[in-house]
C-alpha cells in the first residue's frame, strides 16, 4: 500500500489563537505575513467555535496555506479536518485517542499527540502517531496547564525515552525566540533532538510578522541544525589559535557597543570591584538580589552572573529564579560554584543549582571543578589548594560541560575552558591575582559580560573572557605604579578599561592551547 502523507518541515509551527492578534489585524492577512516569513506548519486551533464556522474559518485558512505549500492541522476536529481535506489533526491526551482518530482519517494523513511524559510519549508512538508536541515546556498564559512545565530537562527525558523511534517532535509552551536556543541545544543529547518548536502567543501577538517569523525562523534552523550534528554551541571545529585570537579582539569592542546589562547576584565581598569590572569592560552592572526584581529585570537582561560565594537561603531562591526566568527570555547564565565542596552546607546548594538550573558556562577555581567533576578538588574555605595533572584538568572540564550541557571554566595558574568536545588551555595571567580577594569572582563577571554579546557561542566568549582578564592583570602587575595587591586591584580595572578600547594589544599578548 502506497502512503502519501504529507512531507512535513516540523521547524516553525504555528499553532493559532485569533485573540492574540495585536488590536486592528485580520487572521487571514496575519497568517499571509507569517507564511511570507517562514512558517513551515500551521495547526488552527479554535476553542469556542461552533462547527458550521469553524470548517469556514477552516477553507479560508487552507485557502491561504496552500497558496505556500505549507500543510494545515486541524486542532482536536477531526470532522473539521475531513470536511476542508487538512493534512491531519492534532489530539491532546483528553481528545479522541490516536487509533479512532487513525480510522476515521486514514493513513494519509497527519496524526500529532500531545504527551506531557514518557509513558505518554510511548503510547503515541507505539499507536502510530506522526509526531509528538511535548510540553508544555515553561509556563504559558496562552491555555491554563494542568500539569506542572517540564522545563528543558523534561523535554530531554521525554526525547531520549523514543530515541531511535523515527518520530518527529516539537515542544510547545513559553516558547519565543530568546528562548528556543537553549532549548533546542540543551534538549538535544549527540543521538535526539527536537524537529522543532510548536509556537501560539510569540508569533500570534506579533506586530511583525513577518519579520519576526524570518528571525523566529532562521534561529530554529540554526539550532536544529547544530544540533543534527550534536555540537550545542557553534564554532565547528575551529582550532586555529590566532583565527580565535581573531574572533577575541572582534569581540571585546562589541561589550561597549552594545553595553549590555549584565544582572549580578553575587556575594557581599565583591559587588563593588565586580561593578566596576563590568564598568571597565562598557556594559553594565546591577547587582539586584531582591526576588521580586528577577522577573522584570530578566526582560532586559543581557546576562545573568550567579555567585553563590554568600550562601543564604533567600538569595538561593532569588538565583535559581533568576536563571529559570534568564533561560525563559534566552539570556546566558553564568554560574560560579564558589567554595561547592567546601562544605555540607555548600555541597547542598550547589547541587540544588545544578539540578534546578540550565547553566549556561560553570566558571570556577580548581577545587571547585574538580570537586564537581568528582576527580578530588581541594579547597580551604572558598580558596583551592593543592595541585592537578593538566590531563585531570582537562578531563573534569571536559566531563562537567558534557554532564551539564554547558561551557566550563577553570581558574588557575593556567585556566582549562571546555564545551564538552574542544578543550582549551589559557597560559596568561599574574600570580598577584590570587592576593587580592575575589579575582576568580571577577573572572566570572568578565564571562558574563562576554556572554552577554556572544550569545551563540560561549566557549568563545568565556575564552576571550579570560584570556582578557589575565592579559589585564599580566599589564596591572608590570606597571611601574603598581607596588602590591592594594594598587594592583586598581590598576586591574584601568587595564581592563584600556584593553576594552585597544583590543589590538591582545593579538601578542595571548597564550592559548588548543588541547583537543
Ligand atoms: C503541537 C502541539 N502540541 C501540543 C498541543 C496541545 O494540545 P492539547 O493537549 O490537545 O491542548 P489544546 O491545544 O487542545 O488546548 C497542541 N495544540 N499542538
Ligand atoms: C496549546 C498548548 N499546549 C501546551 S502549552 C500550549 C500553549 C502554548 O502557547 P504559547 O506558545 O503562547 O506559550
Amino acid at each position: 500500500m502506497t502512503c502519501n502523507k504529507p512531507q512535513v518541515d516540523y521547524s516553525l509551527y504555528l499553532v493559532t489563537e485569533r485573540s492574540l492578534l495585536p488590536k486592528g489585524t485580520n487572521f487571514l492577512e496575519h497568517l499571509e505575513l507569517c507564511l511570507k516569513g517562514g512558517v513551515t506548519l500551521v495547526q488552527l486551533r479554535e476553542k469556542n467555535l461552533d462547527t458550521r464556522p469553524f470548517i469556514e474559518l477552516a477553507k479560508q485558512t487552507k485557502a491561504i496555506t496552500d497558496k505556500y505549500s505549507i500543510p494545515l492541522i486541524i486542532n482536536d476536529r477531526v470532522d473539521v479536518a475531513l470536511a476542508v481535506d487538512a493534512a491531519g489533526v492534532h489530539v491532546g491526551q483528553d481528545d479522541m485517542p490516536l487509533q479512532q482518530v487513525r480510522h476515521f482519517i486514514g493513513d494519509n494523513k497527519i496524526i500529532g499527540v500531545s504527551v506531557n511524559n514518557v509513558q505518554e510519549a510511548a503510547e503515541a508512538v507505539n499507536a502510530g502517531a506522526d509526531y509528538l508536541g511535548i510540553g508544555a515546556v515553561w509556563f504559558t498564559s496562552t491555555k491554563t496547564l494542568t500539569k506542572k512545565p517540564l522545563g528543558v530537562e523534561g523535554v530531554q527525558t521525554i526525547l531520549q525515552s523514543i530515541e531511535g523511534k523515527n518520530v518527529p517532535t516539537v515542544a510547545i509552551g513559553g516558547i519565543n525566540m530568546q528562548n528556543t536556543p537553549q532549548l533546542i541545544s540543551k534538549s538535544s543529547t549527540s543521538t535526539v533532538h527536537l524537529d522543532g518548536v510548536a509556537v501560539v502567543s510569540a508569533i500570534m501577538s506579533s506586530t511583525e510578522p513577518e519579520q519576526f517569523c524570518k528571525d523566529f525562523a532562521n534561529v530554529v534552523i540554526q539550532y536544529v541544525s547544530k544540533s543534527e550534528k550534536s555540537s550545542f554551541v557553534t564554532g565547528g571545529d575551529q582550532k586555529d589559535e590566532n583565527a580565535l585570537i581573531d574572533d577575541i579582539i572582534k569581540l571585546v569592542p562589541l561589550i561597549r557597543q552594545k553595553g549590555p546589562l549584565v544582572h549580578h547576584i553575587t556575594n557581599n565581598v565583591v559587588i563593588n570591584d565586580n561593578a566596576n569590572a563590568t564598568l571597565a569592560l562598557g556594559a553594565s552592572p546591577i547587582m539586584a538580589t531582591h526576588p521580586e526584581d528577577v522577573a522584570d529585570l530578566a526582560v532586559v537582561n543581557g546576562a545573568m552572573v550567579l555567585n553563590m560565594g554568600t550562601v543564604d537561603e533567600t538569595i538561593t531562591n532569588a538565583m535559581v529564579l533568576a536563571a529559570q526566568e534568564n533561560v525563559r527570555h534566552g539570556h546566558p547564565v553564568i554560574f560560579d560554584p564558589v567554595g561547592a565542596v567546601a562544605t555540607n552546607l555548600r555541597k547542598k546548594v550547589s547541587s540544588r543549582f545544578l539540578k534546578e538550573c540550565e547553566f549556561t558556562v560553570i566558571k570556577g577555581n580548581s577545587g571547585e571543578i574538580l570537586g564537581l567533576a568528582g576527580k578530588g578538588g581541594q579547597s580551604r574555605g572558598v580558596d583551592s589548594i593543592g595541585s592537578h595533572e593538566e590531563s585531570i584538568a582537562a578531563q573534569a572540564v571536559k566531563e562537567l560541560a558534557l554532564r551539564h550541557k554547558c561551557v566550563v571554566g577553570m581558574t588557575g595558574a593556567t585556566d582549562y575552558v571546555s564545551d564538552g568536545q574542544r578543550v582549551i588551555a589559557l597560559e596568561n595571567g599574574h600570580e598577584l591575582m590570587a592576593s587580592i580577594t575575589g579575582s576568580g569572582c571577577m573572572a566570572t563577571t568578565v564571562v558574563g559580560c562576554f556572554s552577554a554579546v556572544e550569545k551563540t557561542d560561549f566557549l568563545l566568549a568565556t575564552v576571550a573572557a579570560l584570556t582578557t582578564l589575565n592579559i589585564a592583570s599580566e599589564n596591572a602587575a608590570n606597571r611601574p605604579d603598581v607596588q602590591g595587591p592594594g594598587t594592583f586591584r586598581s590598576a586591574l580595572i584601568d587595564e581592563l578599561f584600556k584593553l576594552s578600547n585597544a583590543p589590538e594589544s591582545i593579538r601578542n599578548a595571548a597564550k592559548i592551547r588548543w588541547l583537543n
